[in-house]
């Protein structure tokens, strides 16, 4: 498979490794400065930039007819954007918060411990993520995809970043040097406290199931998540 990386920062570096031992290549690689190789001859680009740029770099995948794998997040307000978009050019597009298979896995537990805990009012639910000090967004998207399969089951109003509302789902983002990625979610009430929580202990898992979602992706059209490359049902 030929990849194109769009942002070549600490993620596509681990992409490139990763893919080159499994025997694919790398055509093309694009950071905020430069670009070199040869975009178009790529059979599928995998898009790790920043917030600001990932609707630019999807949208130029989209319009020359190549599969997008779209790691970055902080942009998905625009998210309907980027499906329309690729909808309208019969194109291909993944987009997720977080590639890790294990990550994914946690998703689901995540869902099935809010529907589990739904009855139990008297736990108080919330997420805390931390990661290294480079990172643009906050919270994290992965935070927000697990909030958001919280909400489904709790009576919480929405997700609000260090929010004292009781009506809200509040999530906690800190900032420590050189951490991957980790995730929390507790429920505490007076008598006893409940955590889940997924490490990451390198980049590796990210790359990684962002290429298996290229794999996936190469020779279909239409809009996918990373439950359909996992074959994990809803
Ligand atoms: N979905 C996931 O599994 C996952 C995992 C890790 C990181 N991320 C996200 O991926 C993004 C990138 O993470 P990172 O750690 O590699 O960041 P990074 O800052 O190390 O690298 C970003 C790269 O994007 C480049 N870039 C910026 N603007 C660009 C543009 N207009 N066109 C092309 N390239 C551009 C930068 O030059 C840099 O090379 C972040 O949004 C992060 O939150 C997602
Ligand atoms: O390093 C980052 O930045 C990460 N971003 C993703 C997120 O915002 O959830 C995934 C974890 C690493």
């Amino acid at each position: 498979m030929k990849i194109a990386l769009l942002g070549y920062g600490k993620m596509g570096k681990v992409i490139e490794k990763l893919a080159l031992e499994k025997g694919h290549s790398v055509v093309f690689k694009s950071t905020i400065d430069s670009s070199e190789g040869n975009f178009k001859e790529a059979d599928v680009a995998i898009e790790f930039s920043a917030p600001e740029a990932a609707v630019s770099n999807i949208s130029k995948a989209l319009e020359a007819g190549i599969p997008v794998v779209s790691g970055t997040t902080g942009w998905l307000a625009r998210y309907h954007e980027m499906v329309n978009l690729c909808e309208s050019r019969n194109g291909s597009f993944i987009s997720a918060s977080n590639f890790s298979v294990g990550v994914n896995l946690f998703f689901s537990i995540n869902e099935y411990a809010a529907k589990l805990m739904a009855p139990w009012k008297e736990y108080d639910v919330s997420v805390e993520e931390i990661h290294h000090t480079e990172k643009k967004d906050a919270p994290s998207g992965t935070a927000i995809t697990m909030a958001e399969g919280i909400l489904k089951h709790s009576d919480k109003r929405d997700w609000q970043l260090d929010s004292s509302d009781e009506k809200s789902l509040k999530i906690t983002a800190k900032r420590e040097e050189d951490v991957k990625g980790t995730h929390t979610v507790s429920y505490n009430s007076t008598i006893d406290a409940i955590s889940l929580e997924h490490v990451a202990h390198s980049r590796d898992g990210f790359a990684k199931g962002a290429i298996l979602a290229a794999e996936f992706l190469k020779d279909k059209k239409g809009i996918f998540t990373m439950k359909d490359v996992l074959g994990i049902e809803d």
